[in-house]
């Protein structure tokens, strides 16, 4: 995920990247977020800690953690900083206007949510390819579940009117989650009020968090073939 890649929409991404590495001022406690997109971002921090630049993170995953310990990124816990300045992450849809995001597809959601609600200003990095009209057009919902009565949990959010397939590996093992957990991917096709559902998958007792992220974004940097767009909440 390293250096140069000739992929054009890495190099978009890697851009995305640093723009909002740029973000980051000296002193900040900043939430280093999951996925290929904010692999970038954390290599392009690690080069502007290189130059001298200090700040301190709060990693979203043990993937992420593991690869900014290699780059002499400080870690620190909520313990020493319950609140973030900064969170910046990926996301597998945004929706246009409202910024709502699904996220979870590499099954970080859990402290990737927690990290973004710790942070007063979350930005989240794209390529094009991940802005809908409405989420749930393409990616099902992850949902993040206890494995205690996991078919029970998956029953009640059938009865939400997904299709909830059990999460497993390419290998056909289970996946579980950095906290030990199931994820549940919920197809629930194009959703009209994410919000609301957000709300419901919240009440269902076994869940303990949806991909669901609404009224969380502060802006998107989008990459896209013409350039970078930023996009701030309607
Ligand atoms: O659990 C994974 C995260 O929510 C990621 O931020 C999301 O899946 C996007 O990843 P990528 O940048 O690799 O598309």
């Amino acid at each position: 995920m390293s250096g140069q890649n000739s992929d054009p929409m890495v190099e978009l991404k890697r851009r995305a990247a640093e723009e909002a590495a740029a973000m980051v001022q000296d002193g900040m406690a900043v939430g280093l977020g999951t996925g290929s997109t904010a692999a970038l971002m954390i290599d392009a921090l690690g080069r502007r800690r290189a130059e001298g630049l200090r700040f301190v993170g709060i990693p979203t995953s043990e993937r992420s953690a593991e690869q900014a310990r290699a780059l002499g990124i400080t870690l620190v816990d909520f313990g020493s900083h319950p609140q973030l300045d900064l969170a910046i992450d990926g996301a597998d849809e945004v929706e246009r206007g409202s910024l709502d995001l699904i996220k979870g597809l590499g099954g970080a959601l859990l402290r990737e949510k927690i990290v973004a609600a710790a942070a007063r200003r979350f930005v989240v990095i794209v390529d094009e390819g991940k802005l809908v009209d409405h989420l749930g057009s393409r990616s099902p919902v992850p949902v993040e579940v206890t494995p205690f009565g996991w078919e029970s949990t998956a029953r009640q959010l059938g009865e939400l009117g997904a299709r909830v397939a059990l999460r497993t590996k390419r290998d056909g093992e289970l996946f579980v989650t950095d906290g030990g957990n199931l994820i549940l991917d919920c197809t629930f096709g194009p959703i009209a009020h994410p919000k609301a559902l957000e709300a419901s998958i919240g009440q269902i007792v076994g869940v303990i968090e949806s991909g669901l992220f609404t009224s969380r974004t502060s802006e998107v940097i989008v990459a896209g073939r013409d350039g970078l767009t930023r996009l701030v909440a309607a």
